[in-house]
């Protein structure tokens, strides 16, 4: 049974976990006697009556007119208790008791009289006495497919002492002491760094290929409210553009709850909810989701409402950069800093203190340092576990529904729907909340306009502002500017695209915007007007390019650190290979170095349409190579073939820029007449001056580079091939210090910082300080040192 089918047969009832039990059972089909209540599963009741610990024993001391003192609960995650039949009280209550002890929000949760979730649920407004009564075994079952689905795709993080230090996923520096890691997919990484980690564990990866999933986080976005829904939504709108071009995910009014999300912005709000107070079931019986839909396929479509994907899309994003920008500034690295610029409850940090388990692997919204694992943002303090709050409509409270997703959606500061407080959705059983009057009219102001001229991922001439012109290359003017923080706005060089160029441009940007790696820039919208533009994440920092042949002094990088940023540009590539993303101009110009220089982002890639297509002359493509010659792999430069971009063209580019950064040089820089150049490398009469390459390169670099500028295609490397082979350069080759004998495990992308201080710690130049014979030796070698560091950076 999807979860789809489950949250709409929980729809069916009107016992909603909030509601008291002397709430009438109008029609309930749980309640009707003509419909058996319980269904007969004697027998797999009775098999699993091992494991029952209820109590029968006990149940003669007790009132004859209770069979049973105790019944067995089965609950999500094979968690198991037992709940006491007392007098009076409503299963609803007895069991949310139970769920809530264990952070398992009741409302997502339905309780069956067996194993088999497909039976009927139990009608949760009886006493318990009555569910006893009529309880052939003494079990019951808590089902949350719901719970499953959301937390498959969560991470579960856990707090761990890493003995010996492990690099961290993130940052690649060492985690020496505490750090967190995911025990589904074990990525692991600082608290630091905690809001740079994937949202999701791998299994999202599955998710485009699993139907069963897909429907399952259909029936969460919209079935419910809060930040799972929102997870749900954000992973959908994430699968959109595929389902979204499906000729079959056109809407479907015969699917009137879904197409009316489509039409209300794709969040969907319950049309009726109950105050605490209130306590008024106002669902019609039939409910606003006919149950015969659930045997519907789900309408993707629906949910890929192209504004509010876009809308929550571009906010991550630009959140995203946002924090890139603030920890580019913030050089001390200080969380508490970095943290205190932030909005209360911006955070996807995990906090010291907090309770974090496979149900709630981080606790929302805590203010840092808080260590009170209940203290969120919108829950009076305790509000996790107070009766008050049964079934109410606080997400955070909701203590499954934790993401970091949710953390940035939170704290959206101009967006009504997600910075109101937010409204969990009862799926049916449990508790409609009816609106206060203050909340009545919140309901009924009207959504921030939806822009109907917003194309996916399109921002509008209005929502950025430009500030000044960096520089121009051969497609584009880059300009810095402000959309939701820094960005790099690139007004690219063509006029009056014609409609099939637009097209062809947009399928690209739908392949753009699903690009994220940590050493890929992040690319955040188009523009269409004026000019048609690409604003990505800001790069603070210098290219490559600057770096080894602009800035003065020349900075020449340790072995180590050149290693570790051709491994970082082979990950980036790697990630756009697997993406089917071919680069096309790729250079040390377009390689960055952020954050200290410890991050490599490669930026340009991509958008074949405006680095071909577009440039168009009466009608007739020009068949040019496009790219900087430089960097041109023969096949392209020759131009014979259609298209002779491939992943092997990209590889021979990466091999120019290895060339550029083992021998600080640019190449054929003893030509300076470009036809020539072009004619002899296309014929493979020219390559760089091998000669030019530093003498301590490691000779399987060298062969690795020989073999990336390879004349034939086919004889390079792919980009999977280069980084083992990179890997294995790296790891036999550092000494390791005693005090740090695992820094280089995993796969070993440590940072560029971290392997320019290891390479300065091993090489004859450095003269530890404690080994000086005298303080002014000391002093010296310090200062010495010193400068061998800032040399490495270029920063004397
Ligand atoms: N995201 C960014 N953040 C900061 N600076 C950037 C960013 N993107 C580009 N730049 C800078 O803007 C300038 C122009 O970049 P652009 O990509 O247009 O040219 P290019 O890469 O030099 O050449 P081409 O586009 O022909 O490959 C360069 O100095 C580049 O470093
Ligand atoms: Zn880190
Ligand atoms: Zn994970």
């Amino acid at each position: 049974m999807s979860a789809m089918a489950v949250l709409y047969s929980v729809c069916h009832f009107h016992g909603g976990w909030n509601r008291r039990k002397s709430a009438p059972d109008q029609g309930s089909p749980m309640a009707s006697p003509s419909t058996p209540l319980y269904p007969k599963h004697s027998d797999s009741l009775h098999s699993l009556s091992g494991h029952d610990h209820s109590g029968v024993g006990t149940s003669d001391k007790e009132p004859p007119k209770f069979k049973y003192k105790m019944i067995m609960v089965h609950l999500p995650f094979d968690q198991h208790s037992r709940v006491e039949v007392r007098p009076g009280e409503t299963a609803r209550d007895a069991i949310s008791k139970l769920l809530k002890k264990r952070n398992i929000t009741p409302q997502l949760c339905q309780v069956n009289t067996s194993p088999d979730s497909k039976t009927e649920a139990i009608d949760l407004s009886k006493t318990m006495e009555e569910i006893a009564l009529h309880l052939p075994g003494n079990e019951l079952w808590v089902h949350s497919e719901y719970l499953n689905t959301v937390s498959s795709i969560k991470h579960a993080i856990v707090r761990r002492t890493f003995i010996p230090p492990k690099s961290c996923d993130v940052c690649n520096n060492p985690i020496w002491m505490m750090g967190f890691r995911c025990e589904f997919c074990q990525f692991k990484f600082h608290q630091r760094c905690s809001s740079f980690a994937p949202l999701y564990c791998d299994l999202l990866q599955s998710v485009p290929k699993n139907e069963d999933l897909v429907k399952q986080l259909v029936g969460i976005a919209s079935e419910n409210d809060g930040p799972d829904r929102s997870v749900a939504e954000i992973v959908l709108a994430g699968l959109a553009p595929t389902y979204g071009q499906s000729p079959a995910a056109t809407p479907d009014s015969s699917h009137p709850d879904l197409t009316s999300i489509k039409r209300t912005g794709g969040v969907k709000r319950h049309p009726l909810a109950v105050s605490p107070q209130t306590e008024t079931a106002q669902l019609s019986p039939a409910g606003p989701y006919p149950r015969d839909r659930s045997s519907s396929a789900p309408n993707i479509n629906a949910i890929n409402d192209e504004a509010t994907v876009q809308h929550n899309q571009r906010i991550l994003d630009a959140l995203e950069a946002k924090r890139l920008e603030e920890e580019s500034k913030d050089k001390t690295g200080s969380l508490l800093s970095t943290q205190a610029r932030r909005p209360h409850c911006y955070s996807g940090h995990i906090l010291p203190g907090s309770r974090m388990n496979r149900l709630h692997p981080l606790v929302d919204c805590t203010p840092l340092g808080s260590n009170s694992p209940s203290s969120t943002c919108s829950s009076p303090p305790g509000g996790l576990m107070g009766p008050t709050l049964l079934g109410q409509s606080s997400s955070v409270s909701g203590s499954t529904t934790s993401s970091l997703v949710a953390a940035h959606l939170h704290t959206l500061p101009l967006t009504p729907p997600q910075s109101a407080p937010p409204q969990k959705i009862s799926p049916g059983f449990f508790r409609n909340r009816s609106r206060s009057p203050g909340e009545r009219i919140e309901a009924q102001r009207p959504r921030p306009p939806q822009k109907p001229q917003h194309e996916d991922w399109e921002i509008l001439p209005n929502e950025f502002v430009i500030h000044y012109k960096v520089g121009s290359g051969s497609f584009g003017t880059v300009y810095r500017g402000e959309f939701f923080g820094t960005v790099a706005i690139k007004k690219l060089n063509v006029v009056d695209p014609t409609p099939s160029q637009m097209a062809a441009f947009k399928n690209e940007v739908a392949v753009l915007k699903k690009t994220r790696h940590l050493n890929v820039l992040l690319f955040m919208g188009w523009v269409r007007e004026p000019e048609i533009a690409i604003i990505t994440q800001w790069c603070e920092g210098s290219s490559l390019y600057r770096h080894i042949h602009v800035q003065e002094p020349r900075v020449e990088f340790e072995m180590s650190a050149v290693i570790d940023i051709l491994k970082q540009v082979s990950l980036g590539m790697n990630y756009l290979h697997s993406k089917n993303i071919i680069h096309r101009d790729l250079k040390t110009n377009n390689i960055f170095l952020m954050d200290d220089m410890s991050t490599v982002k490669i930026g340009d890639f991509g958008l074949a349409t405006v680095k071909t297509k577009w440039t168009v002359n009466g009608g007739q493509q020009q068949q040019q190579p496009t790219g900087s010659i430089l960097w041109m792999a023969p096949e392209v430069i020759r131009m014979q073939d259609d298209n002779p971009y491939t992943p092997q063209s990209d590889v021979y580019s990466f091999g120019v820029c290895m060339y550029e950064i083992l021998s600080s040089h640019l190449p054929y820089s003893n030509i300076n007449n470009r036809d020539q150049i072009l004619f002899m490398v296309g014929r493979g009469y020219l390559k760089p001056d091998r000669s030019k390459i530093r003498t301590d390169t490691p000779k399987s670099l060298m062969k690795l580079y020989d073999n990336c500028i390879m004349f034939d295609r086919n004889e390079r490397p792919v980009f999977g091939e280069v980084l083992e082979r990179l890997r294995d350069i790296i790891l036999p080759k550092l000494t390791r210090s005693q005090s740090a004998p695992n820094v280089l495990h995993y796969d070993s992308q440590y940072s560029v910082m971290d392997a320019v201080m290891r390479s300065q710690m091993v090489s004859s130049s450095f003269i530890p300080p404690s080994t000086a014979k005298t303080p002014q030796s000391a002093a010296a070698a310090a200062a010495a040192n010193k400068k061998a560091y800032y040399n490495v950076y270029g920063l004397i």
